[in-house]
């Protein structure tokens, strides 16, 4: 598992180091991992001596760290230029050393690097970019290295523009290719829009751990967290004690919905599908292992219920939702399930023991929190979690997972071809399957989500993806991922 701490935790352990620290340790190393990673770079695109690398420098210890490391691989041969945004309030021991190591400043912007280093602000940065900032961004796309490409960028520490504690892309921002961070990660490498402006994040150690001892942020998990949490049969098991979902989805309106909700629960851990609604015929066609019936109150004994995906919001659909809601199991709710929700017909529902989760794309949360998810969505889920006293999964590129407890989880695996009809469907049945087997409901929420990614990433190599494609090429990833 991966984490991600807020700005002021980071700042924290900062001044606990830095007291048994002599000054400046600290940007040394952050600058020579830096520098470590820019040369890998240039090596891989036709070497450092010679290489024209560009810094753009701010005037705080983000512009201080790119001056120290433009200075090592000034000494290592490279033309290093700085223009500096405020050459009034420069770093200038940094400046210095660069100058020392044979670099120059620049007033203007050149046509040609063969790398920049974005060092315009890190972590202290306060709201969007300013004019001048934001002006200079724009300009970088024109910038060409000497294959004749986009001249590749690195981001120190984090991409300028972006919300570091919301990951929230407000203004102008740098698209980086590699973002070098240091001590530890912060949300906008992992949330929001801003995961995508990182690049390839990579962490340089600068002796931050020990003494960073908040609650992160948000945590990420890795693949050997999924594979260590599926859960796999034994030589005991039976169809039954590998648990068995229910599913309350799909309609006369949406029998599809039934369909992928099935197909994505019958790719999960359970011995057992059993599917309650209007599609039970279609279902048990497509799937013969299925045991159907039409109404909830007909189906024999399940663990844990998907209720919601295209099940429609009218009466029938009201009676199906009560009669999940009222049993003591686990219970999913997705799509008209959450819109159903709306209002507080069933408020008194929600204060169930046993676990609840929801799974709202943007459009549902707003239904339901009575206000957009906005720019930082880790607390908006965070709030709709402890509301409803469910676990919240907060789909969107970077799907957000969070806990009434407080915790919060962002999916690495995101694939945008994910976005179309159905695939939410795929993601209910699956993540059921794991609630039934017994999964914490955190646990099931994050592991549907990463597979359901590397689902659909899988899918796409084989040409333009539809929601059975995300739901057939679960086998092969979890085949791929359990070993
Ligand atoms: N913490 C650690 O463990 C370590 C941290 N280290 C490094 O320190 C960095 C943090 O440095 P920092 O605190 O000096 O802040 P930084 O990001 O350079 O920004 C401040 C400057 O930006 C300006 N500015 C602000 N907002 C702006 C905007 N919207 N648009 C434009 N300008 C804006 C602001 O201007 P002002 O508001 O003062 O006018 C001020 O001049 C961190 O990211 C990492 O690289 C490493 O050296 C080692 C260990
Ligand atoms: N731009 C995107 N990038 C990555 N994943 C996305 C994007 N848009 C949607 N998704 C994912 O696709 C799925 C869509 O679910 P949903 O909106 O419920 O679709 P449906 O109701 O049609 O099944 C979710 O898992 C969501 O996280």
């Amino acid at each position: 598992m991966r984490q991600a701490f807020r700005v002021a935790d980071v700042r924290a352990a900062e001044k606990t180091l830095m007291v048994t620290l002599p000054d400046g340790t600290l940007m040394q190393r952050a600058a020579a991992g830096l520098a470590r990673r820019c040369a890998l770079l240039l090596t891989d695109s036709g070497g450092v001596y010679g290489a024209r690398v560009l810094l753009l420098v701010g005037s705080g210890d983000n512009g201080g760290d790119t001056l120290y490391a433009g200075a090592l691989l000034a000494k290592r041969g490279a033309q290093v230029r700085a223009l500096l945004l405020q050459p009034e309030r420069v770093h200038l021991a940094g400046l210095a050393a660069l100058r020392q190591a044979g670099g120059f400043t620049v007033v203007d912007l050149p046509t040609r690097a063969d790398l920049v280093l974005d060092g315009i602000v890190g972590i202290g940065a306060s709201g969007g970019l300013r004019p001048p900032a934001a002006a200079l961004v724009r300009a970088l796309g024109g910038l060409r290295a000497r294959n004749g490409e986009r001249a590749p960028v690195v981001a120190v520490d984090v991409p300028s523009g972006v919300s570091v504690d919301t990951g929230d892309v407000p203004g102008d921002a740098v698209t980086a290719d590699v973002t070098v961070t240091f001590g530890c990660r912060k949300p906008a490498h992992v949330v929001g829009p801003a995961a995508a402006r990182c690049g390839q994040v990579e962490l340089v150690d600068i002796g931050l751990g020990p003494v960073l001892v908040a609650d992160p942020a948000v945590r990420v998990a890795e693949a050997a967290d999924i594979a260590a949490w599926w859960p796999v049969p034994g030589t005991t098991s039976d169809k039954y004690t590998r648990g068995v979902v229910g599913l309350a989805t799909g309609s006369a309106r949406y029998p599809g919905a039934a369909l992928l909700s099935t197909s994505g629960a019958l790719a999960g851990p359970t011995g057992m599908v059993r599917y309650a609604g209007s599609a039970h015929r279609e279902v048990v066609r497509a799937h013969p292992s299925v045991v159907a019936a039409p109404k909830v109150a007909a189906t024999g004994r399940v663990q844990a219920w998907v209720c919601g995906s295209g099940l429609g919001t009218d009466d029938g659909a009201r009676t199906e939702l009560r009669s999940v809601l009222a049993t003591a199991l686990p219970v999913l709710l997705d799509a008209d399930a959450i819109t159903l929700l709306v209002g507080g017909e069933h408020a008194e529902h929600l204060r169930r023991d046993a676990p609840l989760v929801l799974t709202p794309h943007d459009g549902e949360f707003t239904r339901l929190a009575g206000e957009a998810p906005g720019a930082d969505r880790m607390a908006a889920a965070a709030r709709l979690a402890v509301w409803t006293n469910a676990v919240v999964l907060l789909k969107g590129d970077r799907t957000i997972v969070a806990t009434p407890g407080g915790e919060t989880w962002a999916n690495p695996t995101g694939s945008a071809v994910l976005a179309t009809a159905g695939s939410g469907d795929v993601l209910a049945g699956l993540l059921g399957s794991l609630l039934a087997a017994g999964l914490p409901p955190v646990r099931a929420a994050v592991a549907a989500a990463y597979v359901h990614g590397l689902a659909g990433r899988r899918a796409a190599l084989d040409g333009p993806v539809t929601a059975p494609d995300v739901a057939a090429a679960v086998r092969p990833v979890l085949a791929e991922l359990l070993g």
